[in-house]
């Protein structure tokens, strides 16, 4: 426990601000739900295409999967009080959280026609068409920070990108409601992206769907050169020309830290 505090301290400082954005509170909406089942040894990736390095996996756990975890989540008493809207763990994960890492693994894994079992080796070699970059993919731990979210109807997420203090490659897996996420690229500032003299593009947002029981993975531009952030406000969370129900929704985020020298 005084070592997750240590490790809480020196990711975040002194500060009780857990980041360096708030969830908004917003107005709730109505309900929305959908039931994916997970398709085992086929994992259906999407790459969204405007956005460099980001996938999902819409069916990363079936139904069974999504209250199992959800109990496991319950079970941690981390949510009793309807103020506790948060959750961290740093170092080694609860077992179910190191379950669902060892599932994204296995996952990249299967994705990639590359893959040898007999190696356990991945080139990703079609780097594009990898949901994971191999060298992040072997690393170990894979996950080493773990953040679990509760959002209520109407509370979203500011636009950020993520601490520095974090690698590269972050996964969320989104549990008993969907939302929309939106993505919009920085302008220059954490990629390297320089646009002098050059007027600045106008911004687009990429929404995507997360569907309870779908996993995201960011990395590279995904990660450095755009921001994401979910607005649940009235009027923002618009799916296919409709405004989506809202529930109670439940996010884990696994990512890594970045070593001290
Ligand atoms: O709740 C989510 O889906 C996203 C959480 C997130 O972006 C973060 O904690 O940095
Ligand atoms: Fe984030």
């Amino acid at each position: 426990m005084d070592d997750q505090r240590a490790l809480f301290k020196q990711v975040f400082g002194d500060s009780s601000d857990s980041e360096d954005y708030e969830q908004q509170q917003q107005q709730p909406q109505l309900e929305d739900r959908s039931q994916p089942t997970r398709s085992g040894q086929n994992p259906n990736w999407e790459q969204i295409k405007e956005v460099n390095g980001l996938w999902l996996c819409r069916d990363f756990l079936s139904a069974q999967e999504q209250s199992s975890l959800l109990s496991a989540i319950e079970n941690e008493g981390w949510f009793i009080e309807a103020s506790h809207n948060q959750a961290m763990r740093f170092g080694d994960l609860p077992p179910w959280a190191s379950e669902i890492s060892n599932s994204i693994r296995e996952l990249v894994l299967l994705s990639d026609p590359a893959f040898d079992p007999l190696h356990l080796g991945t080139d990703c070699g079609a780097k594009e068409a990898c949901p994971f970059p191999s060298h992040l993919l072997w690393r170990e731990p894979l996950f080493d920070q773990l953040i679990v979210n509760a959002y209520q109807p109407g509370e979203g997420i500011c636009a950020h990108v993520d601490l520095l203090r974090f690698e590269d490659g972050i996964a969320i897996v989104s549990l008993e409601s969907s939302c929309v996420m939106h993505f919009t690229q920085v302008e220059e500032a954490y990629c390297g992206i320089a646009n002098e003299g050059i007027a600045d593009p106008p911004i687009t947002k990429i929404p995507v769907n997360l569907t309870p029981g779908s996993l995201v993975l960011m990395s590279e531009e995904a990660r450095y050169c755009w921001k994401h952030e979910i607005n649940r406000k009235p009027g923002f969370q618009i799916w296919e020309g409709q405004e989506l129900n809202q529930r109670r929704r439940i996010s884990v985020t696994l990512r890594k830290l970045c070593k001290v020298e």
